[in-house]
């Protein structure tokens, strides 16, 4: 981590952190007090998307149907796989607070973040003790990308979107697999609604 200075906020992003189980200790351990943001989306739909980037780089693996069950014929779900345990978000968050208080935690909606980036980053500077810099002046809906983008690129005067591997076209998956992971996710998204307060609307 860089040197941070009086009045600097030092940032660092590693998608992987919220599912290490060795992390929160770590990170305990550089500092006490550090913030912790964590962006979450319906955890069904972050499996395909996580199988999807997968699928994208190795094209040759088996379908994400055949990679859900253990057993197909009893519905036993691999919970092993990790496009599967990484949407347990309840289990993951109990292994944070054995080491930080839920106020030291903010969780971003994925959702949100696409219909209201503006209201969603409001949340993220309010949790920060920032000045609500970004606002909805900011953003424009691109629609080729399909996705809200950056009226202005930091240091640039040009428009700017996310890369290509973001947003991309999600494979169509048997809806009774996807039925079965609804029904799945579901104690685990309402315990994770009830740790966190916040209602995220993945089972409605
Ligand atoms: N503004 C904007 N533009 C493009 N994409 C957006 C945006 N906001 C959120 N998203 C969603 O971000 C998803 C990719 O983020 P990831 O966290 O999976 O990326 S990565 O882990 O760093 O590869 C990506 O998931 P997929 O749709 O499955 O590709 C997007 O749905």
């Amino acid at each position: 981590m860089p040197k941070t200075l009086e009045g600097q906020i030092t940032m660092e992003k590693t998608p992987s952190y919220f599912v290490t189980r060795e992390a929160p200790a770590r990170i305990y351990a550089l500092s006490h007090d550090t913030k912790l943001i964590v962006v979450v989306r319906d955890p069904v739909t972050r499996a395909i998307s996580d199988y999807t980037q997968t699928l994208s780089k190795k094209p040759d693996i088996p379908t994400f149907e055949s990679l859900t069950f253990k057993n197909r014929t009893t519905g036993l779900i691999d919970t092993s796989w990790s496009a599967i345990q990484i949407g347990i978000y309840a289990k993951h968050l109990d292994n944070w607070l054995q080491y930080f208080p839920m106020e030291q935690i903010l969780f971003v909606s994925g959702e949100r973040l696409i219909t209201d980036p503006a209201g969603e980053l409001g949340r993220v500077q309010d949790f920060l003790g920032l000045k609500r810099i970004i606002t909805d002046k900011h953003f424009y809906f691109n629609q080729t990308k399909g996705f809200p983008c950056l009226k202005k690129a930091e240091g640039s005067s040009k428009p700017h979107c996310l890369g290509k591997t973001k947003g991309r076209t999600h494979p169509n998956i048997d809806p009774e697999v996807v039925q079965r992971l609804r029904d799945f996710y579901r104690p685990f998204n309402m315990k994770f609604y009830q740790m966190t307060g916040r209602t995220f609307g993945w089972d409605d």
